[in-house]
């Protein structure tokens, strides 16, 4: 019998009983089969609808007789983030038990979604639905914990533990039969209804009565409703519940039975167990996969052969013709590698061309993978990694000054990492050592994320932009807004992170891309103490076209990108259609809408590739190359990293670079730099190239970034003195240009947003940073992703800023229970706030008026919000969160 979830239980007195409905019970759980899964946790929502006489409580208006279903809501929450199962069955089954142990409820339903499970197809939600009542009762206990009532005579004592769970015994006469198939009538020939008898060879043959045996070595499994008299199934017994067919050995195989069970519905003819069945022989024998037999690498992916003359794609010439152009003067490298680039066809990565298992790497289908239930080797050789007290760091190169924070910024080592890249002899002929070797004959896009919160984020992470799109055989062609995010994961009392993501299309393998992307943070100092400690420069690979693979040292699509607000709000914001394969993959969108830290992504800034360089202190940038330190003892932030944004703080610290308040300066003609949504033009040559005469061997600079005013430049670091680059960091040991005499010197042009100017002007209540600190960054907020917003608030200025046509956001209200920020981080950050505008709530500072700061969509203030017809509030986005980590509290 299957029920509707919802759909009416009748009551003892024949009518439909009446109904409180509760959905969207929501937690972060650690429930599932995977060790991911039980590590990282993800979400949990539940619906429940409780079945219940109302009357009695509404006749006297008293709560005491009928059920809170604010006490419902805690159980399941608790629920939830309580004990891992490896089921959703079994939490769903935990709330039907907790829900029963209220005498008034008669019957319950609840349903249990997983949206983020590890399902290796785009998919919408998963979820269970179970109906349970005073008859059919709840399997499992209910957790010890209530917060209702006392438990009802008749569920299941709070106080049994999943594992001395015993399926309630009732007699099976009143148990309404759960599954009633038709008797089964075998097939009668024709000649039964029709007089004409048929030719004796289109008779079938009577169905003998299969003799079963089971295969060595099954022992007795017991069938679920054999359970009551047995210990409770362990995992593997459940596993093997699920794999093998339950028979005893030597027992006839008695269909009637299984009828009577409610077992599905097996034919009689499906089973010809000496010809069709024989499970053991197949494995053992390999008989029915022997992929090495099936398939033949040579003739499904032959690197050699796709890199014909007529191919789009001829690497090893393409980089001979490099090399000459490399030596002549005045041309940029870079931007002649990825020109060329450029005019060859797409090779779109084309996961089904890899699916085909090769030699040297099997394919281990999906569910054996559940099954092994083995830490991936990812995951294993982080615990390896940092399970280690004494952990040495892993950084490959020398420790480099990070030139985000003013040190000299070291050649990018662009020949010496072709070279390695593209070892003229050898890369096509090695034998790749798995797929993420394979060096593709387009190229792929890939998507790569960055974060920072040491240093000074911002302007490390624009350097890395740079440096990514100057790898030989990568183009950046889209670069997110600027994420501020709430640390998730790691030590306590981190800085908050800025995040983006890039969208890059390249022609290394995914390996040599990974690696590229560990060099670059490298080049900025990256150390790993910790795990998920703070960093100056994360990069991380988030998918490579569509491969899905994991090996020991890289595992794509990134593993935990499909929960991590950080990465999908930004990518959502420039690719809204886009979809992230594998494990949990789908819409990013939408994964971006319900990743548990969702509630930790504080604002989005667009212009902060194109905003004017960020001036040095006269005190000097710092390096740290350590994590944060305790040494205030306010915020874990070392004192001498002043630009790290403090845990789940607006921006803060950061004074105006302008004395003219929210006056933007924006490079390139004048225009307002509103997210460049199209793609960045990282490689056209600058558009008055100081070093065009050939004075320069590296005049690739950052390059300009295409926006609607105009080239605008990306600022390189500056830099006294070319470097060597460190051991271990290719390089070719030339100087590197001073970047800013490799870029454009655009005329700003004071710009700012009519919404910044509605507000940024009032009460710019902030401190000044301590002397000698470097001057901040001035990213240029504008809305996010414009395709979601109403149009008009940022049109292109010429001359007199305009005025938005149309709000985007409401602004954004005070914190719940008018709790400052630094209320609610246990920290002052040092300035006074305190502004008058209604709207606002005390915590604005420089940086807000210095920058628009929108909501993100679909996160809680905007929710619950309501437009406004007010310009864009100036205040940041950031919302309360459940705890200050994005996790619940
Ligand atoms: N897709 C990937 N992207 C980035 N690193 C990866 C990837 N796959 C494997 N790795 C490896 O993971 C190792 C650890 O990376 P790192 O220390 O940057 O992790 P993290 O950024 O702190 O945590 P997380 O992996 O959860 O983002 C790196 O040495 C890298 O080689
Ligand atoms: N907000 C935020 N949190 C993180 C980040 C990050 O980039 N942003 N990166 C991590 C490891 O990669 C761990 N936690």
């Amino acid at each position: 019998m299957t029920t509707a979830f919802g759909t009416g239980v009748t009551g003892p007195d024949g009518h439909q009983l009446d109904q409180i409905q509760l959905s969207g019970v929501s937690a972060r759980g650690y429930h599932g089969v995977l060790p991911s899964e039980r590590q990282t946790g993800q979400e949990f929502r539940a619906d429940v609808v409780l079945y219940m006489d109302a009357r009695p409580a509404a006749a006297g208006d008293d709560l005491a007789r009928t059920v809170s279903y604010a006490d419902v809501a805690a159980d399941v929450h608790d629920i939830l983030k309580g004990d891992p199962a490896d089921l959703i069955e079994t939490v769903a089954e935990r709330i039907a038990a907790a829900v029963l142990a209220r005498p008034q409820i008669e019957a319950v339903d609840v349903r249990v979604h997983k949206p983020h499970a590890p399902i290796p197809v785009p998919f919408a939600d998963v979820e269970v639905a179970i109906r349970r009542d005073r008859t059919r009762v709840p399997v499992v206990a209910a957790p010890a914990a209530l917060h209702g009532l006392e438990p009802a005579a008749d569920a299941v004592p709070a106080e049994l533990e999943p594992q001395d769970f015993e399926p309630v015994a009732r007699p099976v006469a009143e148990e309404p039969e759960p599954f009633r198939p038709e008797p089964y009538e075998p097939y009668q020939p024709v000649e039964q209804s029709a007089p004409v008898a048929q030719p004796a060879v289109e008779e079938p043959e009577p169905l003998p009565v299969p003799e079963l045996i089971a295969p060595e070595p099954l022992g007795v499994i017991p069938a679920a409703w054999e359970l009551q008299a047995e210990a409770p199934a362990q995992p593997e017994q459940r596993e093997n519940l699920a794999k093998e067919p339950v028979f005893q050995q030597g027992e006839q195989f008695q269909p009637e039975e299984q009828f009577q069970r409610g077992e599905p519905f097996q034919p009689q003819e499906q089973f010809e167990p000496e010809e069709q069945f024989q499970p053991q022989e197949q494995f053992q024998q390999g008989e029915a996969f022997q992929p090495q037999e099936q398939f033949q690498p040579q003739e499904q992916f032959t690197p050699q052969e796709q890199f014909t003359p007529e191919t789009a794609f001829e690497p090893v010439q393409q980089y001979e013709s490099l090399q000459g152009l490399d030596q002549r003067p005045g041309i940029d490298q870079r931007n002649s590698f990825d020109q060329q680039l450029q005019q060859f066809e797409p090779q779109q990565y084309d996961q089904a061309q890899y699916d085909q298992p090769q030699q040297g790497f099997e394919q281990q289908p999906f569910e054996q993978q559940r099954r092994d239930a083995q830490p991936n080797q990812y995951d294993q050789m982080f615990e390896q990694q940092y399970d280690q007290g004494d952990m040495e760091t892993t950084r490959v190169s020398a420790a480099v000054p990070d030139p985000a924070v003013g040190q000299p910024e070291p050649a990018f080592a662009q020949e010496q990492f072709a070279q390695e890249q593209y070892p003229q002899e050898q890369q096509y002929q090695a034998e790749p050592r798995d797929r993420f070797d394979e060096v593709p004959a387009g190229y792929v896009e890939v998507v790569v994320a960055i974060g920072a919160n040491l240093g000074d984020p911002q302007a490390t992470m624009r350097s890395a932009v740079a440096e990514l799109d100057r790898v030989p055989g990568v183009q950046i062609t889209d670069v997110s807004p600027l994420a501020r995010t709430a640390a998730v994961g790691g030590p306590e009392d981190q800085p908050d992170y800025l995040n983006a993501v890039l969208l890059a299309r390249t022609t290394l393998s995914a390996r040599a891309l990974l690696q590229a992307c560990l060099e670059v943070e490298n080049l900025h100092g990256r150390t790993r103490e910790e795990r998920w400690g703070a960093r100056t420069l994360d990069v991380d690979l988030i998918t490579y076209g569509t491969l899905t693979d994991s090996a020991e040292d890289i595992e794509i699509p990134h593993p935990r990108a499909h929960e991590r607000a950080f990465v999908l709000e930004p990518w959502s914001q420039i690719a809204p259609e886009a979809v992230l394969p594998g494990l949990g993959g789908g819409p990013v969108g939408q994964l971006a809408a319900t990743a548990p830290d969702r509630t930790g992504i504080r604002w989005l800034a667009l212009d902060w590739l194109t905003d004017p360089e960020p001036e040095q202190g006269s005190g000097g940038p710092t390096v740290s190359n350590q994590p944060a330190v305790a040494d205030d003892g306010q915020d874990g932030r070392s004192a001498e990293m002043p630009p790290a944004l403090p845990p789940s703080l607006p921006p803060s610290g950061r004074p105006k670079a302008s004395p003219g308040g929210p006056v933007v300066e924006v490079p390139g003609g004048g225009q307002p730099q509103a997210h460049h949504s199209g793609p960045v033009d990282l490689d056209g040559p600058p558009q008055q190239d100081p070093y065009a005469g050939g004075t320069h061997p590296q005049a690739y600079s950052s390059g300009p970034v295409q926006g609607p005013g105009g080239s605008v430049p990306i600022p390189h670091q500056a830099q006294a003195a070319p470097v060597a680059p460190p051991a271990g960091v290719p390089g070719t040991g030339s100087p590197v240009p001073p970047p800013e005499e490799a870029l454009v010197p655009a005329p700003p042009a004071p710009i700012a947003p009519r919404a910044v100017r509605d507000t940024a002007h009032e009460e710019p209540a902030h401190e000044p940073l301590p002397p000698g600190s470097p001057a901040p960054a001035k990213p240029v907020f504008a809305p996010v992703n414009p395709s979601r917003q109403q149009s008009g608030v940022f049109p292109p200025m010429n001359g007199a800023p305009q005025e938005p046509s149309s709000p985007v956001f409401a602004p954004v209200g005070p914190p719940p229970n008018g709790a400052s920020d630094a209320d609610r981080n246990g920290q002052s950050n040092g300035h006074s706030g305190g502004h008058s505008n209604g709207q606002l709530n005390g915590l604005r500072d420089a940086y807000d008026n210095d920058h628009t700061v929108i909501r993100v969509p679909g996160y809680a203030t905007e929710q619950s919000l309501p437009p406004s017809d007010g310009p864009i509030d100036s205040v940041p986005s950031w919302v309360p969160v459940r705890d200050e980590r994005g996790r619940d509290a």
